[in-house]
């Protein structure tokens, strides 16, 4: 079966490829207008999703939720898309080497993309709509429990490539829960690119397994480290936001570090303002001194990503300290400092090594729509080729284009 999706997809992939920009955004722009019009189907499709969704923690519901308002966001950010440059065929200028002949990289598609992704039925938009403006063709394959809201979305999505004169294969999905078709396309020869998004035990199997080329998105073991010089206010505000926006997601953080001469004052006011949201704070033993209602954190506690209204903190000697710490237990995905300081503020951005680093703001913004890129296919917290939210550039390769008057080497 996987075989023939991808023959479909690189033929309809072939086409899409060397049509102009305005058509490609055409197919976006008849997708945000379907969506609008078929806005009670999606939602009443994730209605249904959620009932037969029983075991689910509150926060991986609020995941599963696909609301009028994400709706409405989800095509602005297919807008925002289409406002993009068209990255095909950009390139840095060309070169003209002493003997006549002149070489420019542009940038061209990857060709047909796999992306396995959670149970967030959002994602088979905004990275559908990446992917289709870049020259791509994709096979979805989302979380069981989204089945419903994906069956939809694709349908639209086919509906808005056959309106603009477009093989519905370029936006096929595998709606077949069975985990089999999961570990066929890590073996499926051909696919040009294989996405998982997802928890430890995907990626570790993709990472081991796939015979194809991936760009791993990684768990998000996220960390605010509070330094002696910042704001309390600022601090608090940080954190909290970190940590109960959407506790689910992974730039949420699950850590914070705090420097020992601002414990006194931070923590008793983080403490209060986190248990009006019934966050439980996991403390070592030094910051148990300042927190009233938190239970005592293990080892286990700083390596794991709760996703949920759970916190580790820990007191920490330095910023040194706090680096090592981040070092050690992150998972290389969104890290912050709160500080006041420049120096320390530039140290902590140079020192940590992740695909997004925070200087005064929430770990939350580890997302491309918000970066202004109208959404993102993954955000990877890997270094080769594409690194944190994954936008049109990341969906690209380069092609070296030389052009000659009849040299010969
Ligand atoms: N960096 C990023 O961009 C992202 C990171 N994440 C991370 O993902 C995690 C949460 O996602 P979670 O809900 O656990 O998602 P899962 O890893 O459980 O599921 C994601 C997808 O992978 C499939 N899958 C999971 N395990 C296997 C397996 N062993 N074999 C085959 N298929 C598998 C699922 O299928 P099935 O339906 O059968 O369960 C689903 O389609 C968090 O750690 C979060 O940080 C999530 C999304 C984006
Ligand atoms: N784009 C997201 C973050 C990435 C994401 O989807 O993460 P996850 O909820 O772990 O699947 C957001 O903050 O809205």
């Amino acid at each position: 079966m996987l075989q023939q999706m991808l023959k479909a997809s690189r033929q309809a992939q072939k086409t899409l490829a060397l049509s102009p920009a305005n058509k490609r955004n055409q197919i976006l722009e008849t997708m945000a207008s379907l969506l609008a019009e078929r806005r009670e189907m999606i939602l009443a499709a994730n209605r249904k999703d959620i009932e037969r969704a029983i075991d689910l923690s509150p926060a991986l519901m609020k995941r599963l939720e696909l609301t009028e308002a994400q709706l409405m966001r989800l095509i602005d950010g297919i807008h925002v898309v289409i406002r993009q440059p068209d990255p095909l065929g950009q390139g840095e200028g060309q070169r003209r080497l002493p003997n006549g002949l002149t070489i420019e990289a542009v940038h061209v598609p990857l060709g047909v993309i796999g992306l396995i992704f959670e149970s967030r039925p959002g994602v088979a938009i905004e990275a559908t709509a990446l992917i289709i403006k870049s020259g791509n063709a994709v096979i979805l394959r989302g979380g069981h429990e989204a089945m419903e809201s994906i069956r939809v979305i694709v349908d639209c999505w086919q509906d808005a490539v056959t309106l603009s004169g477009f093989d519905k294969e370029l936006v096929q999905a595998i709606l077949d829960p069975d985990r089999q078709y999961v570990t066929d396309l890590m073996h499926l020869n051909g696919l040009d690119l294989l996405i998982p998004r997802g928890g430890p035990g995907l990626i570790q199997k993709v990472v081991k397994e796939a015979t194809v080329p991936v760009i791993e998105t990684g768990v998000g073991n996220c960390h605010v480290y509070v330094d002696n010089m910042a704001d309390v206010g600022m601090a608090v505000d940080i954190v909290t936001n970190a940590k109960v926006s959407n506790p689910g997601v992974c730039n949420a953080a699950e850590t914070v570090l705090v420097h020992r001469d601002i414990a006194p004052k931070f923590l008793p006011a983080l403490e209060q303002h986190l248990s009006s949201y019934g966050v439980t704070l996991h403390a070592d033993p030094l910051s148990r001194h300042y927190l009233s209602l938190a239970v005592p954190a293990t080892e286990e506690d700083f390596a794991t990503e709760y996703l949920s209204l759970d916190l580790a903190v820990k007191i920490v000697e330095n910023i040194d300290e706090a680096i090592e710490h981040i070092a050690r237990y992150g998972t290389k995905h969104s890290e912050a400092i709160v500080t006041n300081d420049y120096t320390r503020g530039e140290y902590f951005l140079n020192a940590v090594d992740a695909a997004v680093v925070y200087w005064n703001a929430s770990t939350r913004f580890t997302d491309g729509y918000e970066f202004g890129m109208g959404g993102e296919v993954g955000i990877s917290t890997q270094k080769l080729h594409a690194r944190g939210p994954m936008g049109l550039l990341a969906l690209t390769t380069w092609k070296w284009i030389a052009k000659g008057h009849g040299q010969i080497r």
